[in-house]
């Protein structure tokens, strides 16, 4: 579905990571994780087309990004960013609405069954309340529903979402948790791929992802959640001891040490802020 091989990425000239491998396929659910300033949004804008790798090939249905149109991408990958008051007030329908128009023409209208898939999506989420509502004026968390909404609309094969939990609330975080697994596991639909970036690694073991966890420079380690957060990898990566311990369900969780000390950024973000 979106392949890249030895992608480098970076802003003008300047790199931020090289010989990037990522790849993803239906039903698969790929959680990047890392440090502030590792280079996860970077990574993602690189994926889309939106950014220009410094080397590499991203390759969307075996073509190459680069020669595909905004709207032909828009039909293969919808997009959650972290959610930005915008400058303009739109009602909230209208902006899950754009997920739709996304796939339309420059000048067509949408449909009346473009506008009952809007609704449906907020309906599904749980926001159809808000539908009227000016979005300007949400909370962070009710914007952050209504963008994965949006993206829930634009019905793709692809769904990158660039910290999608960041501003929910505790209830809001499992349920959109549970949204993502729907999403890409649904069955009759042949299932979604979804790229999502987190600082949780809990949210890893209970999404089942496969994790690419990320690091000043690359990729330090790809694989399952259960073998690629370890005790080990996690201390090295934020830069404190981390222990991953299996709760009496069997789901694992990360414990990091609340050591006293000046609060400091990881070595990781110093080095790139
Ligand atoms: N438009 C830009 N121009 C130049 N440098 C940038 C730009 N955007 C980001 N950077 C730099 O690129 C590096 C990676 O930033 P990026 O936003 O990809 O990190 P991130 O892993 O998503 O961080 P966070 O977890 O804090 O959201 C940082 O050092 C950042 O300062």
């Amino acid at each position: 579905m979106l392949e890249a091989r030895g992608l480098s990425i970076g802003h003008g000239r300047i790199p931020i990571g090289a010989g990037l491998d990522v790849a993803i396929q239906p039903g698969e659910i790929l959680c990047l994780l890392g440090p502030n300033g590792c280079g996860k949004t970077t990574l993602f804008r690189t994926l889309m087309g939106l950014l220009p790798a410094l080397d590499g090939t991203v390759l969307l249905g075996g073509k190459p990004i680069t020669a595909q149109t905004r709207a032909e991408i828009a039909r293969v990958i919808a997009y959650v960013p972290q959610a930005h008051a915008p400058p303009f007030p739109f009602e909230a329908q209208e902006v899950v609405l754009m997920g739709r128009t996304a796939r339309l023409g420059a000048f067509a209208q949408p449909s009346a069954s473009d506008r009952a898939a809007a609704r449906a999506a907020m309906d599904r989420l749980g926001i159809g309340e808000l539908a009227r509502r000016d979005y300007s004026r949400l909370s962070g968390g009710q914007r952050q529903l209504v963008l994965i909404a949006r993206a829930l609309a634009q019905d793709t094969q692809l769904i990158v979402m660039d910290e999608p939990t960041a501003s929910l609330d505790f209830g809001n975080q499992a349920q959109v948790l549970a949204q993502i697994e729907t999403l890409a596991r649904e069955a009759g639909t042949g299932g979604r791929g979804v790229i999502l970036s987190t600082h949780d690694p809990d949210q890893a073991f209970a999404l089942n992802a496969r994790v690419l966890l990320m690091s000043r420079g690359g990729v330090l380690a790809d694989g399952a959640a259960a073998e690629v957060l370890t005790d080990t990898t996690l201390s090295a990566v934020y830069d404190l001891p981390v222990t991953v311990e299996t709760t009496p369900s069997g789901r694992r969780v990360c414990l990091p040490s609340l050591r006293q000390s000046a609060p400091t950024m990881t070595s990781d973000a110093l080095t790139m802020a």
